[in-house]
């Protein structure tokens, strides 16, 4: 099977015929971001080359025709007020400021824009550290867009995966309703845990952690549960780090990536939000050139969180220039943070593992040890297909933890014990919804109760 039949697979998207190359560039000139004019074939070159010979510039196609349109975020469904969140140590929910600008008084759409090879016009500056937003009204509700489900996160939580909860414990309610915890018990218990997409390590483990200490004993359904909750809570509980970026570093800078639709440019917005509630300087990159609603998107979060955004000239831009654009200004304006944005749809691996490594070889041109954080972005309503992207992005970059996204309402919960048990990466946020308080550091007994239906 073709590699890109395989890529497609993986991402769920069927794939296109791959457009006509474009033609070979040199890595960017610090900090040119954009193209040369139209005449001349594009070719920028690398800061400080540690050598003569030019590198192609990846083959990037455009997206994949048959791809569905990513639904434009509506930044008004993050409009509730920040939220404490304790692994971001957020002092106290501070409000957001009212109004966003209109897409129209954004950058104009990128095909519009001039084929010049000039950089974004620079901010003034960042915006100060805490802005004192307490005079501004509440925002107003936007009919129609989802707001932050009431109650506390664990509330939320548990409410997001009562599908993947169903699915686990309606097997169980049957399987251990007084019963000798016997082979085929046991049996039953792993293909329960399996369907409920743990996968198979996670799985056998759980089963033999049961037959070491319950096996021939009566066992209720819920003893059970609470079993299979410690169980569970033990293998997540390795991998439950918050991010905890070091602000010595300044800027600590955060390269996110993952398939396209995955939540990256939300996950994005969200962090961004809550590191300006804690009185950081944020500045955002949005490196997913070729995707315009992203750019709008963190354009549009960059004005409501007081954060500044680097964005590209023009569709389709050299993310590596940009990448390395924006470290050079957020060192110079002082930030706390970069976070990076990047596309997770080119048109096969090879062209997107490129354009990773591109990126990455020339932020270290100007400091050796950033990225300090890759963040692969997952959506756990692909599921298994979760496990098999990570496998995918850890031979693309080297990637330091995961965020887990779309949780509410997905029946395939059980994923993140799947990728705890199989990958051992740090797991530092999940997301049950689409505010910015639905992405909270993850806490491993939390979740496992909350996968059991436990209070
Ligand atoms: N329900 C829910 N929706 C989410 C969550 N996180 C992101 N989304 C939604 O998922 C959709 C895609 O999110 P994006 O942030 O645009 O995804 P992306 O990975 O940046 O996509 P590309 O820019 O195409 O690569 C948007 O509609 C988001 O609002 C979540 O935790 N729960």
């Amino acid at each position: 099977m073709a590699l890109k039949d395989l890529w497609g697979r993986l991402t769920g998207r069927a794939t296109t015929p791959e457009p006509e190359p474009k033609p070979p560039a040199q890595e960017p000139d610090a900090p040119a971001i954009a193209p040369p004019p139209a005449e001349t074939p594009p070719a920028v070159r690398e800061p400080e080359p540690p050598d003569q010979t030019p590198e192609p510039e990846p083959t990037i196609g455009d997206p994949p025709a048959s791809a569905p349109p990513v639904q434009a975020l509506q930044p008004d469904h993050l409009l509730p007020p920040v939220q404490g969140v304790p692994g971001f140590s957020l002092p106290r929910p501070a409000p957001l400021p009212e109004q966003m600008a209109p897409p129209e008084a954004l950058r104009p759409a990128m095909p519009g824009i001039p084929e010049e090879p000039e950089l974004p016009e620079p901010p003034a500056s960042l915006a100060p550290p805490a802005p004192d937003l307490s005079d501004l009204p509440e925002p107003e509700a936007v009919p129609g867009a989802p707001v932050a489900a009431p109650g506390g996160f664990f509330a939320r939580l548990k409410a997001g995966l009562s599908r993947s909860t169903a699915r686990l414990t309606e097997n169980l309610t049957g399987l251990f309703r007084k019963r000798r915890l016997d082979d085929a018990a046991l049996e039953e218990l792993e293909e329960t845990l399996i369907t409920a997409d743990l996968g198979l390590p996670a799985a056998q483990r759980i089963v033999a952690g049961f037959r070491r200490t319950r096996f021939g004993k009566e066992v209720g359904e819920d003893e059970v549960k609470a079993a299979l909750a410690e169980e569970i809570a033990a293998i997540l509980g390795p991998v439950a780090q918050p991010l905890r970026p070091d602000w010595s570093r300044k800027p600590y800078v955060v390269l996110v990536v993952g398939v396209n639709g995955t939540g990256k440019t939300t996950t994005i917005a969200k962090l961004a939000q809550n590191y300006r509630a804690e009185g950081r300087r944020v500045m955002m990159a949005a490196g997913d050139t070729f995707r315009a609603a992203a750019v709008e998107q963190l354009q549009i979060w960059g004005e409501r969180t007081g954060s500044t955004v680097v964005a590209p000239l023009k569709e389709g831009a050299d993310a590596a220039g940009l990448a390395h654009e924006a470290l050079q200004r957020a060192r110079s304006e002082g930030a706390d943070i970069l976070l990076i944005d990047t596309a997770g749809r080119l048109h096969n691996k090879a062209g997107l593992m490129e354009e990773l490594r591109k990126v990455m070889r020339v932020l270290r041109k100007l400091d050796p040890e950033v990225p300090h954080a890759v963040l692969l972005v997952l959506d756990a309503t692909t599921g298994q297909n979760a496990v098999q992207q990570c496998k995918v992005f850890r031979e693309m970059v080297d990637v330091t933890g995961l965020v887990v996204t779309k949780l509410d309402g997905s029946a395939k919960g059980g994923v993140v014990v799947a990728l705890a048990e199989e990958f051992g990466l740090p797991v530092h946020a999940v997301g049950v919804g689409e505010t910015a308080a639905d992405l909270r550091p993850f806490e491993a007994r939390d979740y496992a109760r909350s996968l059991v239906g436990l209070s």
